[in-house]
């Protein structure tokens, strides 16, 4: 368990925090690499595998850490100042889907997607469909209850890792042998044909081109009677009629991660605004002695470290399922994402039209620092959820929503 006393500031120097500041500057000098070429950072991998930083969260029976989710956030920041691309895998090699099998799953579930994630597989996370993105609760997958198992039928999109990352935690509408609809459940789904474990009906369907994170691929991903078997089912411990908010319970661990991501570039920026301000001269001084730029700073620093104080506070103040309080996480994210945004976009600012260029790495996190407001729950949505919880009430998104509340069909 975190270490509850630690300073909310000072992430405590743990064997995976030293062993990222040891990787910072090799990850740094690749990043550009796999931004230009598109391509996923296998090279990055053996390095994350060998200082433990893949599934540092999982338990230690199972081979991992038994690391926190503070002692993860820590590791996260730190590599995300140097490579997004490599963040976001350590975020989903230890929170989200992989959390959720170690909090709900079976002994063999767990042992199962263990060994996979600590020898350096990304574990992708299937929600989000092309007809259900904020309205997630409108999925229409559907893993119909079959002799020994499930069908897996449907279509879901902007799937990071599709195409790369052989486990799936896939979120489907469970129905009975009856077609009735029992609620969502989290369906375990291994695709990793190069070892013969290729599952029939699971297709990836392509590929998007997005403006940033170029080397991490977002796919569309197509289920067509896929087996998952009975024993590949992640039961949700209310069951699936709330397993819905049983699984986004376990989310919330990742939804602090993508948040720390985007916390983690802003700080990056940070870093080479301020070296650069006391490199560049202009008018025969450095930029840096121009009070404008040193206000800009100033403010470009205190938005990095609220959300850095909001983020952490997320991190270890845990529900009690052991994963970040659904409306921690939802403030600490939706901050700190939309906060990056502005100190990465004032750092290439101040590198001028150097900062446009690709001789400094502020275009390129100027683009993968965008996705932050909409991967992992938008920024309105989660602004919803945060209101929602200041004024204790349910905040029903569809027109009738308000009209069950009344009626009473929804608590
Ligand atoms: C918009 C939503 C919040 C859901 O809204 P709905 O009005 O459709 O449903 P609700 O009644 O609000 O929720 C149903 C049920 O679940 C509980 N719930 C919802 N969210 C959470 C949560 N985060 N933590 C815990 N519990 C949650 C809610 O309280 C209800 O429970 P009760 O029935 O009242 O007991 C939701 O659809 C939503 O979050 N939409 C955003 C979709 C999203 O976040 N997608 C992420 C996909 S993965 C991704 O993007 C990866 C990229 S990233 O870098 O990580
Ligand atoms: C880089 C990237 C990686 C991703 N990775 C994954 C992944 O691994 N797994 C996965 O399942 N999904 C993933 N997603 C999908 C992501 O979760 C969705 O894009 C997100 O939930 C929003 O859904 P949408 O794109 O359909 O937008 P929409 O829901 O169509 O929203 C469009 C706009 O309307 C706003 N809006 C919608 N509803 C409301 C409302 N009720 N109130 C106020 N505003 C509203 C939104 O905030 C947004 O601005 C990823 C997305 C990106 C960009």
């Amino acid at each position: 368990m975190s270490d509850l006393s630690a300073s909310p500031v000072i992430p405590t120097e743990t064997l995976p925090l030293k062993a990222a500041r040891g990787l910072g500057p090799t990850l740094a000098a690749r990043a550009h690499k796999w931004d230009q070429s598109r391509e996923y950072c296998h090279e990055n991998i053996p390095d994350l595998v060998a200082a433990k930083l893949m599934g540092m969260s999982i338990p230690r029976e199972y081979g991992g850490q038994g690391a926190s989710f503070l002692q993860v956030v820590d590791v996260v920041e730190e590599v995300a100042r140097h490579c997004t691309l490599t963040a976001r895998i350590i975020v989903e090699a230890n929170m989200g889907g992989i959390s959720a099998v170690m909090a709900y799953g079976t002994e063999k579930q767990k042992a199962f997607c263990a060994k996979y994630v600590l020898a350096g597989d990304k574990p992708a996370i299937c929600i989000t469909e092309p007809d259900a993105g904020s309205a997630a609760t409108e999925m229409t997958s559907t893993a119909q209850k079959v002799k020994g198992g499930y069908r897996l039928n449907g279509v879901k999109h902007w799937i990071t890792g599709g195409g790369m990352s052989k486990l799936h935690l896939v979120f489907a509408r469970v129905l009975d042998d009856a077609g009735v609809d029992q609620g969502i459940g989290g369906f375990l789904l291994l695709h990793d044909p190069d070892n013969g474990d290729d599952c029939e009906g699971f297709t990836v369907a392509r590929r998007e081109r997005t403006m940033g994170l170029c080397g991490m691929p977002e796919a569309e991903l197509h289920f067509e009677d896929a087996f998952i078997a009975d024993d590949m089912v992640v039961l949700p411990p209310s069951g699936f009629k709330r397993g819905f908010a049983d699984l986004m319970t376990a989310y919330n661990s990742q939804r602090v991660g993508a948040g720390t991501i985007a916390m983690g570039i802003a700080a990056g920026a940070l870093d080479h605004a301020t070296r650069y301000l006391k490199e560049r001269e202009q008018f025969g001084r450095p930029i840096g002695e121009f009070q404008g730029l040193q206000w800009m700073l100033a403010e470009m620093d205190a938005k990095v470290h609220a959300s850095r104080l909001m983020l952490r506070e997320a991190a270890q103040t845990l529900c009690g399922k052991g994963f970040p309080d659904m409306h921690l996480a939802a403030r600490a994210k939706m901050f700190a994402s939309e906060n990056a945004i502005s100190v990465v976009n004032d750092a290439l600012q101040m590198f001028g039209a150097r900062g446009y260029g690709s001789q400094e790495p502020l275009e390129r996190m100027y683009r993968d620092v965008r996705m932050f407001t909409i991967g992992g729950g938008t920024a309105q949505i989660l602004k919803t959820q945060v209101a929602g919880g200041l004024l204790g009430i349910k905040v029903p998104q569809t027109r009738d929503g308000y009209v069950k509340i009344a009626e009473g069909s929804v608590k």
